[in-house]
């Protein structure tokens, strides 16, 4: 079932009819919010297709937002799932993306809200899919400019009971190749990162950010002592759930489809410090970001191609 946006869907009450979920969009056209029957939600910005908020059925917030977050659409956001593309960090080698601002411009861009698809099933298994769009034709002129390729990107976010799933598809509408790269950049809600053990990359290689890029090999599970900006390409292949657990107690499983890489980026002391929005400073004791994305090297595409990569995320 495909509805337009703009129109707040009532929770059905037809009897004989299971619950379906609510999908509204905000009176000032700038979030579109979901509601499963049995209370989980999620919330997502147009600015950026970014989602700023997923909430279990108990309320309990899944992802990490800093509370000098700008959500106004002045600047990129600091928390939830900012999306990265066309190029991850800055690339001043890559004459194509050289211009292009630090994670591109797709988490700086408004996208269009597509519409919502929901399951027709029971309310114990209900789901809703939020479809955003971005294009070369809705791009403004800036962004644009420094990129001038002819692309269309869809990005879905689907919510189940025990799940928040995102995917994208970008295609190349134009008729010269482009290279690009992507990522959804999950800033993950933690109680006390010292407790924190992700596993699923052991024996992966990784370039080591804070440590002049060198590219070494993970042993055993990964804990955050200090710092730490790693792109790891698990050794596992993109089904091989990536865990983050809490002392001992798995919390998150993230899994990929199509996306060969995840960073793993915990700012620490120092560096949240230097990040002007982010606060609390301390905040970084309680977030863990585990970006699953296509980043290492570039994915070409052809006029005509397309690129598609998601994670799911479960609870
Ligand atoms: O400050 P931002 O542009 O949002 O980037 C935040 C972080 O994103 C990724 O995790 C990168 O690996 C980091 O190097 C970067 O610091």
């Amino acid at each position: 079932m495909v509805d337009r946006p703009n129109k707040p869907t009532a929770l059905a009450t037809t009897p004989g009819l299971p619950p379906q979920p609510q999908v509204n969009t905000s009176h000032d056209n700038s979030r579109i919010t979901a509601v499963l029957p049995t209370g989980e939600s999620i919330e997502v910005l147009l600015y950026g297709a970014t989602v700023i908020s997923w909430k279990d059925r108990a309320g309990n917030e899944k992802l990490w937002v800093s509370e000098a977050a700008k959500l106004d659409g002045t600047k990129a956001v600091r928390g939830g799932i900012p999306l990265v593309f066309p190029v991850f960090g800055t690339a001043p080698d890559h004459a194509a993306t050289s211009q292009l601002p630090q994670h591109g411009f797709a988490r700086t861009s408004r996208w269009e809200f597509l519409g919502k698809s929901t399951s027709e099933s029971g309310p114990a298994d209900a789901s809703v899919k939020l479809d955003f769009g971005l294009s070369s034709n809705t791009l403004d002129d800036e962004a644009k400019k420094l990129w001038p390729y002819t692309f269309s990107a869809i990005y879905s976010v689907t919510l189940t009971a025990d799940s928040l799933g995102t995917g994208i598809v970008v295609t190349n509408d134009g008729d010269k190749p482009f290279e690009c790269q992507v990522l959804m950049h999950t800033y993950l809600r933690i109680k006390d990162i010292t407790q924190v053990q992700v596993t699923g990359l052991e024996d992966s290689e990784y370039v080591d950010k804070v440590d002049a890029a060198q590219v070494k090999t993970q042993s055993g599970a990964v804990t955050i002592t200090g710092e730490t900006d790693r792109v790891y390409t698990p050794a596992q292949g993109p089904a091989e759930p990536v865990v983050v657990s809490e002392a001992g107690e798995a919390v998150y499983s993230v899994v990929r489809d199509n996306l060969k890489d995840v960073v793993v980026w915990n700012p620490w002391t120092e560096k949240a410090a230097g990040i002007a929005d982010f606060a609390p400073k301390d905040g970084f004791k309680n977030m863990i970001c585990i970006e699953a994305g296509a980043v290492r090297g570039w994915t070409a595409l052809e006029p005509g191609d397309a690129l598609e990569g998601a994670q799911t995320i479960s609870i």
